[in-house]
């Protein structure tokens, strides 16, 4: 027998985005029910975010400490694998969501476990792991927050080939002995480093350049760093088939006929919204792409459907789908209260603008990337009358910070405004100096004023005051 409940929201999804929209839904005042068929707390808790930059953290402040002269010599071993692992395995509360349950519980959410389904209009039916099928009626809203799943290449013999994903990677209970990642976007790029500093030999392979969707010469620091301490970085390349090779061997034939063996492959080529099996082709809609408005609300369904996160395919960062979240959730408890119609202000608290216009991401790997708002194509495109200054990070903070450092800085300016609407930093540690330039986009500072934002002596944010000064104040 089917049980009927209702609320005013429900939220498909117990990820960051969906936990995110079903507290401010509450928040402002209506009921939420929120629907979780894994781990409440999503990818980004427990195979993504949390799991891999523990993965990483270790071996970035080992090398932090060789980089330093007394330091170095204080260290006297190796990454001690065992230890980055179980580190891991705390940081991703060994894969246990009560922690999180419990959260959700005390915001005044109520969690319906189960995989959910849309059967109508504003309409959710839930099947529980025993059967048992739950039918929740939703007075206000419908929020699709389901995430993402791994785009699979079309590579000859990957159906017969036993891969990983970056789940399985990032839970991994050993270091392989060899990896070879096919990929090398962020997660491709970030888990080759972490892994080659466990102790596993890594060839990262490029069908172009890594990082692509960075800046050349900020991605090449990165390439360099890790060439430097020996993965084998393979640009311009192609992957012509995969094959199983034994029992515990995969092997990679290039383009070029080259044959590259290893223990484990890593597939890494990006991700697409999770929106299969949520019977949206039922209701008329696209299960490939749900277009939507500056509050999350799809466009083509009226006004009771919500999708965000990664499921919206905007923008695939935790932090950005956590802030569309908050501005679902008030747009949605505003409309139930009558104070809000369709239109929203930009850059409102109903908007989730800066989606468009400032966007911070960071690369976690070391050196690191940090990169906000558009890069000088981005924005000619936009047809943004645009210049850029950049320069390599050399300021005393940079000098004392490590030996050798090496980094590198760009500002792109709106000619017309005379604002920065990009900027972009390359290496060690800069990925918390990165929210100064958010703010100076997102507040869209004059940079006649930002010459007063004067930065600290020694620290490497005077690479600001550099850049400042190549533009011309
Ligand atoms: C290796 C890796 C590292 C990353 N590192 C970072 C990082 O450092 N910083 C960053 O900002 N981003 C990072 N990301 C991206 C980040 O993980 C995602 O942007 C984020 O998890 C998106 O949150 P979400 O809530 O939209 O989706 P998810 O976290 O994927 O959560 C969606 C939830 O919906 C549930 N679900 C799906 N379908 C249904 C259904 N039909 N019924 C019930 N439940 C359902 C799933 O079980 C899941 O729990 C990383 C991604 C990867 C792959
Ligand atoms: N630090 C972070 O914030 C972080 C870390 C990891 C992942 N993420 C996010 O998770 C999502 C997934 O990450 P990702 O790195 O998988 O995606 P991505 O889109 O960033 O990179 C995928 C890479 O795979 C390459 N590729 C695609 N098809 C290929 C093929 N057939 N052969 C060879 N290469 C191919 C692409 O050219 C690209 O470089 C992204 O949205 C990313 O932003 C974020």
């Amino acid at each position: 027998m089917t049980e009927v409940k209702t609320a005013d929201v429900v939220v498909i999804g117990g990820g960051p985005v969906g936990e995110n929209v079903a507290d401010r839904a509450v928040r402002g005042g209506l009921t939420a029910v929120l629907v979780e068929s894994e781990l409440v707390g999503g990818e980004c808790s427990y195979w993504a975010c949390m799991p891999s930059k523990a993965l990483i953290r270790s071996g970035a402040a080992l090398s932090a400490a060789l980089s330093l002269p007394g330091a170095r010599e204080a260290v006297t071993g190796r990454l001690d694998a065992a230890q980055v692992l179980a580190r891991r395995d705390a940081m991703a509360a060994n894969w246990d969501d009560s922690g999180q349950a419990k959260w959700v519980a005390q915001q005044g959410i109520t969690l319906a476990r189960g995989h959910g389904r849309i059967s109508g209009e504003r309409e959710v039916e839930v099947t529980a792991l025993d059967g048992t099928v739950t039918t929740i009626q939703a007075r206000q809203a419908v929020v699709i927050a389901t995430g993402s799943v791994p785009v699979v290449p079309a590579i000859e013999g990957l159906d017969e080939t036993p891969f990983w994903g970056t789940r399985e990677l990032v839970s991994a209970e050993d270091v392989p002995e060899s990896i070879t990642v096919i990929g090398a976007g962020v997660a491709g790029t970030e888990l080759a480093q972490a892994f080659s500093r466990l102790g596993a030999k890594v060839t990262l392979i490029a069908r172009s350049g890594i990082l692509r969707e960075f800046p050349t010469p900020a991605a090449d620091i990165v390439k360099n760093a890790l060439e430097k301490e020996g993965v084998r970085v393979l640009t311009n390349t192609g992957v012509r088939t995969v094959a199983k090779n034994g029992e515990n061997a995969v092997s990679v034939t290039l383009d070029s006929g080259d044959t590259i063996e290893s223990e484990k492959l890593l597939v890494a080529t990006g991700r697409r919204p999770a929106l299969d099996g949520l019977g949206l082709e039922d209701l008329g809609l696209s299960a490939t792409g749900l277009p939507s408005d500056d509050t999350g609300r799809v466009r083509s369904a009226g006004d009771w459907l919500y999708v965000l996160g990664d499921a919206a395919d905007k923008v695939m960062l935790t932090h950005q789908g956590k802030y569309e979240a908050r501005a679902a959730g008030d747009a949605i408890a505003a409309r139930a209260a009558g104070t809000l119609g369709d239109a929203v202000e930009p850059w409102g608290r109903y908007a989730a603008t800066a989606n468009s216009y400032a966007v911070p991401q960071v690369v976690f790997t070391d050196p690191e990337i940090a990169m906000v708002g558009r890069t000088l194509e981005q924005a000619q495109k936009d047809g943004v009358n645009a210049s850029e200054v950049s320069l390599p990070i050399a300021v005393a903070g940079s000098a004392l910070h490590s030996e050798g450092y090496t980094g590198w800085a760009q500002m792109i300016v709106d000619e017309d405004r005379r604002v920065i609407i990009g900027a972009t930093l390359a290496g060690p540690d800069v990925a918390e100096m990165l929210h100064a330039a958010t703010i100076a986009i997102a507040g869209e500072v004059p940079l006649e004023r930002l010459w007063h934002a004067v930065p600290s002596f020694p620290t490497v944010s005077e690479v600001w005051l550099r850049l400042l000064e190549q533009y011309g104040l």
